[in-house]
């Protein structure tokens, strides 16, 4: 059974059938032992900043949120592409998101357990062939509108990405590179698409995404749990030098060199009026594969539709509405997450029986929970 544990009528008062992936999902107390005891925080930390882990999710779990995704039709997927454009903080990428189709909120509301309490910002992604992404780190800031209407803005923490790739191949492209990790070897270390895995890591981190060489679709979950705050600087133009010296070392084999870490999260902090301080991160690290040396940051999760209270000030407008920028830096960036559902306080909080959120150790309460997670707080990226 693998370390997803579970299986179709293992649970639950559904005697006589079995429980579906659905209602195991809402089953909140095996839904969050499932994942808490996977400890993706402390498995990510002990293992240097990036970890993969295998049978993530109940088998039948993971097969319904891959029939979620598969109908999914063509028409709700958004396309984003974009070319490396330095001066518009856009790194080369091309992929299908969406962040809500049949299904997927109970999917993406699964997720958040990884790190209960936190906003987060998730979607569903498509890559078919050619699609990829190039170097980036994947920081970025989000504005996130709390229930009290309040504005913050968030930096992303802590990316989170669940395989739904059966089978798939080496040859196939679509290979996650950890351009950080180069014990492996100068161009980093390739992490083949697993089923039901997840792989999770620290942000910022150089990484990439391989073209795709194949028809079969490459479907995933993937997003952020967001910080309060800015908890990094994010590329201002004075990064570009930079870029260049980490290219030429990437072009030569040399080792990438640690950026320097930044704390510069102002907790909680009103942004109602700091437009000018959004936009991706931009600085090179070396390619994978035929990938380009690309700023350091994409925008990420894609889909706009709905959820967004209100029209930030630059949100681009593009061909592909939301997703189109959502890949795209500066003055963009603002869309990236917009529509997000970006469910901070887990249920447990909005319920205020509040025990499962201790990252302390790999045991924690788990708290029985209404269908549903009723009374969990939505707040909205915007
Ligand atoms: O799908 C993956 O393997 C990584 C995706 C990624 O890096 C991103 O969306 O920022
Ligand atoms: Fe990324």
């Amino acid at each position: 059974m693998g370390r997803g544990g579970g299986k179709p009528g293992a649970r639950g008062a559904h005697a006589g059938r079995k429980q579906t992936w659905q209602e195991w999902i809402d089953d909140y107390e095996a839904a969050s032992e499932c994942i808490f005891k996977h400890d993706v925080e402390a498995t990510v930390i002990e293992a240097g900043g990036l970890a993969r882990i295998s049978s993530f999710l109940p088998e039948f779990v993971a097969e319904g949120i891959l029939t979620v995704l598969k109908s999914i039709p063509d028409s709700k997927w958004n396309e984003t592409a974009a070319r490396e454009d330095y001066r518009q903080n856009n790194i080369s990428h091309s992929f299908s998101s969406v962040k809500q189709a049949n299904g997927l909120d109970a999917v993406i509301r699964l997720f958040t357990l990884v790190r209960p309490e936190a906003l987060h910002a998730f979607s569903a992604a498509k890559y078919c062939k050619r699609d990829h992404i190039a170097p980036h780190d994947d920081r970025a800031y989000t504005q996130v509108r709390l229930d009290s209407g309040r504005i913050i803005t968030t930096s992303r923490d802590l990316a989170v990405i669940y395989y739904l790739t059966k089978d798939w191949k080496e040859e196939y492209g679509g290979v996650l590179v950890d351009l950080e990790d180069t014990a492996a070897g100068p161009s980093g270390r390739r992490y083949v698409p697993q089923w039901n895995s997840v792989v999770a890591f620290k942000v910022p981190r150089y990484h990439a995404v391989t073209a795709l060489t194949t028809d079969r679709p490459r479907y995933s979950i993937f997003g952020w749990f967001l910080l309060p705050g800015k908890r990094y600087p994010l590329f201002t133009g004075d990064d570009l030098e930079q870029h260049k010296q980490r290219t030429l070392r990437a072009k030569h084999g040399q080792q990438p060199e640690q950026e320097p870490e930044e704390e510069g999260g102002e907790d909680e902090e009103e942004d109602k009026d700091e437009e000018g301080e959004e936009g991706e991160g931009l600085a090179a690290e070396e390619g994978a594969e035929e990938v380009q040396a690309a700023p350091r940051s994409h925008a990420g999760a894609a889909g706009s539709r709905g959820r967004i209270e209100q029209p930030a000030p630059k949100r681009h407008r593009g061909a592909e509405a939301g997703a189109a920028s959502s890949h795209q830096g500066h003055s963009e960036r603002r869309t990236e997450d917009a529509g997000a559902v970006v469910g901070g306080a887990s249920a447990a909080m909005a319920m205020g029986s509040g025990q499962v959120g201790s990252r302390g150790g790999a045991v924690r309460s788990i708290v029985r929970l209404p269908g549903r997670w009723q009374g969990r707080r939505k707040h909205a990226c915007i």
